[in-house]
């Protein structure tokens, strides 16, 4: 029987985000591109008997009780009525609040390391109703497919994008999302797209206009990016990226970065690495 583990939370890019329309919830109906990328955080996981959830790795300005891995741990013990607990470390690499949807990842590898450990058997699509109470974004991390999004970003059409090389700009600023989607100059109207009529030419980013009025930052970072590539901002911002046709061309560009900026290079994956992780272990 498994009792620990140690698996890879990988980042996401939004290739493209649309915003159609505003729900009567206040969320918003949007269209999105979702790939992972071969950058991310390690988690380590180990049985606990006395059904305590302890995340032993706090992270700066984030209070446990707030850490999306404690909530994601305490919320499959609630729904499952499972007795064990669970020891974890976390090793942050990926920015915080910078559209690469960190959290979110962490969520879903909590959950589908639990699902393991505590021996549950739950469904891909069970684990990912219950990540979705935790966030828009943490289906996805669950489904671990490329896929074109849709709705509040829970409805999946798999999709294989080319698995480029990035390189992945952060431009040292934090942009909230909450910010992002209660700003009355965000777009809110673009047209639904039939996923079969994708065309990357055509597509962009509905928060990157705003994004960059707010934060010159970022606008900085696309201006540089630019220079070498298309350049484009993920999800609500605040990181950039750009594909390059090698990994040798993307690292000479990261070594003229700003030093205002940071950045990473790495690569498209149409399958997640956590997926890929599991697989090997299972
Ligand atoms: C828009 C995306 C695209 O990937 O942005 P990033 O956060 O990755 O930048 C995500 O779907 C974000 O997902 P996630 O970060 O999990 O959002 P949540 O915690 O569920 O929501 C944070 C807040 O964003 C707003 N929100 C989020 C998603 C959505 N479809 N409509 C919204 O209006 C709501 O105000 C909500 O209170
Ligand atoms: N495990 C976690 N990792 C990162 N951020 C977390 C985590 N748990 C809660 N948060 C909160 O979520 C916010 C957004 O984080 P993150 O998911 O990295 O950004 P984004 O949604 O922009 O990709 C953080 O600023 C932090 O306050």
């Amino acid at each position: 029987m498994l009792n620990s583990i140690t698996l890879p939370s990988p980042a996401k890019l939004n290739l493209f985000l649309h915003v159609n329309g505003r729900l009567a919830n206040g969320y918003h109906e949007l269209q999105t591109l979702f790939q992972f990328i071969d950058y991310s955080d390690e988690m380590s996981f180990a049985v606990r008997d006395d059904g305590n959830v302890c995340l032993n790795t706090p992270i700066d300005g984030v209070a446990n009780n707030d850490n999306l891995i404690v909530k994601a741990a305490r919320l499959l013990q609630q729904k499952t009525g499972c007795q064990k607990g669970i020891d974890i470390e976390l090793v942050k690499r990926l920015p915080m609040g910078g559209g690469i949807g960190g959290g979110s990842s962490n969520a879903a590898t909590t959950l589908m390391a639990c699902n393991l450990l505590w021996a549950l058997n739950l469904s891909i699509e069970a684990l990912a109703k219950i990540g979705l109470e935790l966030g828009a974004d943490v289906p996805i991390f669950i489904h671990g497919k490329a896929t074109f999004a849709e709705g509040v970003g829970e409805k999946f059409t798999d999709m294989e994008p080319p698995e480029c090389t990035y390189l992945v700009i952060h431009p040292g600023v934090h942009v909230g999302t909450v910010d992002v989607f209660t700003h009355q100059d965000l777009p809110r109207d673009t047209p639904k797209l039939a996923p079969t009529d994708l065309d990357m030419t055509k597509v962009g980013n509905d928060c990157q206009q705003i994004v960059c009025d707010t934060h010159p930052q970022v606008e900085k970072a696309l201006n540089w990016l630019v220079e070498y590539a298309p350049s484009r901002m993920t999800g609500t911002g605040s990181c950039v990226f750009a594909a390059f046709d090698s990994a040798s061309h993307a690292h000479q560009a990261l070594l003229r970065l700003p030093s205002s900026m940071t950045g990473f290079v790495c690569k498209g994956c149409n399958i997640s690495p956590l997926h890929q992780a599991i697989k090997c272990i299972k």
